[in-house]
């Protein structure tokens, strides 16, 4: 049975750049990975930014998990959100990079240090904790980001582009080590992206900005067959 209450809903939302004005409207179930796609400035990132709080809407309502969220702050939200890259302190080593997702002021009691390992091993980086992150590779760097949204335990996870450095064989470990711990997790999850085989292999469904609008929210399949759009066409490559 479906959830009634939504893990997100954009209510009317508009955001007023000086070149650009981007409108939202949609309602995102609980429980799947959904693609975010578009062309560049479409308004992906901004569409998360305003989830996860890094940007405020100038008019309509944000609502995760059935509640308004104006008046939280990023932290204050149920969310958890993966950048690019830039996602860890370079000075930290690994294992206190991920424990800033469980306390920003570092008291970490020996529960919380096991907490770290087994995120660690749960994301194929065991013993990896006293090292730097300079001294690891992109999709090694992306999974202590991986881990450190583990240990947060936030219903909600945002991802911006999380494959973007990494080359063919990393995107796909990084894309079924994101299954299987959605898998395990049953959160909800949000992954921009730009290449249609990621949403292939990964997506329950598909959100799909045209300049600044959301002109598609649907399920994989229905996403897959549709004909009725040419952004969507260039996207497939059905062009
Ligand atoms: N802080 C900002 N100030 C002014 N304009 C902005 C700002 N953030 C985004 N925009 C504009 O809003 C539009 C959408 O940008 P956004 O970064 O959300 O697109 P995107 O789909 O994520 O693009 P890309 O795929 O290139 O990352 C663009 O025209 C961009 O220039």
């Amino acid at each position: 049975m479906i959830d009634p209450v939504p893990a997100i809903e954009l209510r009317d939302v508009e955001v007023r750049f000086e070149t650009a004005k981007l409108t939202f409207d949609c309602t995102i179930a609980k429980g799947g990975i959904v693609a975010v796609a578009g062309a560049s400035g479409s308004g992906k990132s901004t569409l998360l930014h305003l989830i996860a709080g890094f940007e405020d809407p100038d008019r309509g309502e944000v609502r995760i998990l059935g509640e308004n969220v104006a008046d939280r702050a990023p932290s204050e939200r149920p969310v958890s959100m993966i950048f690019q890259d830039n996602n860890l302190f370079a000075h930290l080593d690994v294992a206190t990079n991920i424990g800033l997702g469980i306390d920003p002021a570092l008291r970490l009691s020996a529960t919380d240090r096991e907490k770290i390992e087994d995120a660690l091993r749960r994301v194929g980086l065991e013993g990896f904790g006293k090292r730097l992150p300079p001294t690891l590779s992109g999709g090694e760097r992306q999974r202590v980001a991986l881990a450190r949204a583990l240990v947060r335990k936030r219903p909600l996870l945002l991802l911006d582009e999380p494959f973007a450095a990494l080359d063919p064989g990393m995107r796909a470990s990084m894309r079924s080590l994101l299954r299987q711990l959605h898998a395990e997790e049953g959160n909800t999850i949000l992954v921009i992206t730009h290449h249609p085989e990621d949403v292939k292999a990964l997506a329950d469904g598909v959100l799909f900005l045209d300049q600044g609008r959301i002109i598609a929210n649907d399920s994989l399949d229905r996403f897959l067959a549709r004909r009725d759009n040419a952004a969507i066409d260039r996207f497939l490559g059905n062009t």
